[in-house]
């Protein structure tokens, strides 16, 4: 957050700041018709279904300030709605932005925020077409609903995994909750003593996956130029066994998943090691990868195989055998939701 050079909110007040946060937009999709400055936006999508998912982050629940830059926050924010809309295989097109700020955000805290909104929206060319902005008497929450489109026969849902079906996850699991782990450990150099410099050298991939995800639109057109319309999909946001789980309930089917297949980064397996933790679980339940975890018929095997960043972990069979890992000595563990949970 600013220290120096800090203009207070109330100098500009609600309209004046929401100006200034907004008159650079330039809309770019056909499909927002009219976006900030009137009661409601206007979309306009003939033909096509309308995806709409929304999230809820919370200051000290979802985030820390300590240690997460706001570019880098406004940047995550929106990237983590464009995921769920390609976890339907679709295409993120419009989003609003909602947020409650207390005293302590200045002007330049807020504008630091929304260049990380509109980074992640140019890289995915997604335009900003409204929101709200109010006042907290705690901390900051942020609101970010994504609507987005697909064509009427390629919504994938999670209830259409089938027996034999392939089941697959793009890149690697547990290296965002290894960087969550790495930034608590190292949290009071951030706080407090200011010639004390954090040490992250190697260990670079864990914070970028953590503070700067990147929702996996690549699959999806992968997904899309190969001919392939996946079963059953979603995003990985609780960890892989929670998801895993979800699908499976859904599609009223059971799984199975190879241990050894599970892709993991080098340093994330270093990191797990220096914490004295379980890779396996770092990988099963961590969180956060916003990963896409899918499933496919058994005829697309060799075709799935050859994306570049899709692994096959397992598959899927009849409900009465359960979800289970085949761990690498061959014994077969029930397959729990120990992921992340706000509520518990
Ligand atoms: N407060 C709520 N009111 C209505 N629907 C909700 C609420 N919270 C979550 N949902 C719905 O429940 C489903 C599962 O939500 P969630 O587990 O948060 O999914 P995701 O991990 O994809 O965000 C979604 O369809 C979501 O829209
Ligand atoms: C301070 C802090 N505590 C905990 C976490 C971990 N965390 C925050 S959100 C999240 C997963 C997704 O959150 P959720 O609200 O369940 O999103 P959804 O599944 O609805 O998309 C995790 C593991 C974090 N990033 N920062
Ligand atoms: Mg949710």
């Amino acid at each position: 957050m600013h220290e120096g050079n800090r203009t207070e909110i109330a100098t500009l007040g609600e309209f004046g700041l929401i100006k200034r946060l907004t008159e650079d937009i330039k809309l770019e999709n056909k499909e927002s018709v009219y976006g900030v400055g009137d009661d409601a936006a206007v979309l306009s999508y003939p033909d096509k279904q309308v995806l709409v998912t929304t999230d809820l982050l919370m200051e000290g629940v979802h985030f820390d300030l300590v240690y997460t830059p706001l570019k880098h926050l406004g940047y995550k924010s929106a990237m983590v709605n464009f995921s769920d809309i390609y976890a339907m295989n679709g295409m993120p097109k419009q989003i609003t932005v909602s947020l409650a700020v207390s005293k302590r955000f200045c002007i330049e805290d807020l504008e630091d925020f929304y260049d990380g909104v509109k980074l992640a929206c140019r890289q995915h060319h997604v335009d900003i077409v409204g929101g709200d902005t109010t006042s907290s008497v705690t901390g900051l929450a942020i609101s970010i609903t994504c609507i987005g489109e697909a064509a009427k026969d390629q919504v994938v849902y999670r209830n259409g995994a089938k027996e034999t079906d392939l089941i697959c996850v793009s890149g690697d699991l547990g290296a965002a909750y290894m960087g969550l782990q790495l930034l608590e450990r190292e949290k009071a150099v951030f706080q407090g003593e200011k010639d004390v410099q954090p040490d992250f050298a190697g260990k670079e991939y864990l914070l970028e996956r953590f503070l700067k995800p990147e929702a996996r639109r690549d699959i999806i057109e992968s997904l899309a130029k190969a001919g392939i319309k996946p079963t059953a999909m979603m995003d990985i946001s609780d960890g892989l066994s929670s998801e895993l789980l979800h699908i499976c309930t859904q599609s009223k089917v059971g799984c199975r998943v190879y241990e050894e297949r599970i892709p993991i980064d080098y340093q994330t397996a270093v990191m797990a090691e220096e914490f004295n933790m379980n890779l396996s679980t770092c990988a099963l339940n961590g969180g956060e990868d916003y990963e896409l975890l899918f499933t496919v018929p058994l005829t697309a095997h060799e075709q799935v195989e050859q994306i570049a960043g899709v692994k096959v972990i397992g598959y899927i069979t009849k409900p009465d055998l359960g979800c289970a890992l085949l761990t690498r000595d061959g014994t077969e563990l029930e397959l729990k939701a120990q992921g992340w949970n706000p509520l518990k």
